[in-house]
C-alpha cells in the first residue's frame, strides 16, 4: 500500500519550521521506500506514527519571555538539547522497530587538530546516544586533496551513509570550497554546500539542511515564545557556521527583520 507523507520531525512542529520544512512525498513504511535521496536503506520521509507532542508544551513556565521590550534574558540552552535528544532518540527507535533501519554519520577529519578531535568526539558521542550509527575517516595532514576527495565520493556513494560532515577547517594546502561543493546536498547535514546555502537564502526555496548553530537558536527563540517577526536583530560574526545563515534564516522565514552581521569570527548575539 502506498501512502503519501510529508517529511515531519520534531523541529517541524513550529510556524517556522513550516516554512521551510521539506515537502518531499514518499511511500509509507510498510512497503520498502524507493527514495531518491538517501539510498534504499533509509527513507527520505521518516514520520514516527505517533508524534504528534508540540515541543513547546514542554516548557518550565519560568520560562516564558517576559514581554516588556527590553528586558534581556540569557536563554538556557541544556534542558531544550535533552528534550530534543530524547525525541530524536524515540523517533530513531521506532523507525528501527518499525522498518529496521537507523540513519548512519560518516564523519572526515584532517590532519591533528586537538579542537577539531575533541568537536568530532562530541558529535560522534551524541550520535551514539540517540542511537545515530557512526563511521570516521581520519586523513593525515599531509593528504592531498583527491585523497580528500575520494573519501567523500566514497560516503556519497555508500547507501549506509545518509549523512557527511567534514569537519573543519582543513588544512590550508587543501580547498574547502571544493571539498565541501563534492558532498552531496542531501547528505550535507553541516548545510555548508552551496545548494543549501543559496537555498537558505530564497524565499520559497528548500535547503535540505540549514547550520545547527543558525537552526538552533531560532529553535531556541521560539521555544522561549520569542515572537520573531517584524523584529530588528544584530547578529555579530559573519562565518558561515553560524553568523551568516542565522541572517539569511532570519530574513527568508520573517519579513521586516533587519540583520547586522559584524565582526568574523564572533559568536552570535541576537537583542530583541
Ligand atoms: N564541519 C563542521 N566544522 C566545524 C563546525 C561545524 O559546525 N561543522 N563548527 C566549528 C567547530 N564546532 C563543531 O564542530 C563547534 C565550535 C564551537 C562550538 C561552541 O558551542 N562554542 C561555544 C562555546 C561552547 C563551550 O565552551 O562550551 C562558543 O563559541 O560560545 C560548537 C561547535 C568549526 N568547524
Amino acid at each position: 500500500m502506498k501512502k503519501s507523507l510529508h517529511f515531519r520531525s520534531f523541529f517541524e512542529t513550529t510556524p517556522w519550521h513550516k516554512t521551510l520544512r521539506k515537502t518531499l512525498h514518499f511511500h509509507s513504511f510498510s512497503s520498502p521506500p524507493s527514495c531518491t535521496f538517501l539510498g534504499p536503506n533509509l527513507p527520505d520521509v521518516w514520520i514516527p506514527k505517533e508524534n504528534n507532542t508540540s515541543p513547546h508544551t514542554l516548557l518550565p513556565q519560568s520560562f516564558q519571555w517576559s514581554n516588556d521590550g527590553h528586558s534581556a534574558r540569557i536563554i538556557e540552552g541544556k534542558p531544550i538539547a535533552k528534550q530534543i535528544k530524547l525525541k530524536v532518540a524515540d523517533e530513531i527507535r521506532k523507525m528501527k522497530s518499525e522498518i529496521g533501519k537507523f540513519p548512519r554519520l560518516a564523519v572526515v577529519l584532517v590532519g591533528d587538530r586537538k579542537d577539531s578531535h575533541t568537536f568530532i568526539h562530541v558529535k560522534m558521542k551524541a550520535c551514539d546516544k540517540v542511537g545515530i550509527g557512526t563511521v570516521v575517516s581520519e586523513l593525515p595532514e599531509s593528504c592531498t586533496e583527491n585523497e580528500l576527495l575520494d573519501v567523500v565520493s566514497g560516503f556519497n556513494d555508500d547507501d549506509d551513509v545518509h549523512g557527511i560532515v567534514v569537519q573543519l577547517p582543513l588544512p590550508q594546502h587543501l580547498d574547502e570550497e571544493r571539498i565541501m561543493n563534492v558532498i552531496r546536498p542531501e547528505k550535507d547535514v553541516d548545510g555548508f554546500h552551496p545548494l543549501n546555502i543559496g537555498n537558505l537564502a530564497i524565499r520559497g526555496r528548500k535547503p535540505f539542511f540549514i547550520p545547527c548553530a543558525s537552526k538552533s537558536c531560532i529553535e531556541l527563540l521560539l521555544r522561549h515564545g520569542v515572537e520573531i517577526r517584524g523584529k530588528r536583530v544584530a547578529i555579530i560574526g559573519r562565518s558561515k557556521i553560524a553568523g551568516l545563515p542565522t541572517s539569511l534564516l532570519l530574513q527568508v522565514t520573517k519579513k521586516n527583520v533587519v540583520a547586522e552581521n559584524r565582526e568574523e569570527n564572533v559568536s552570535i548575539a541576537i537583542w530583541l
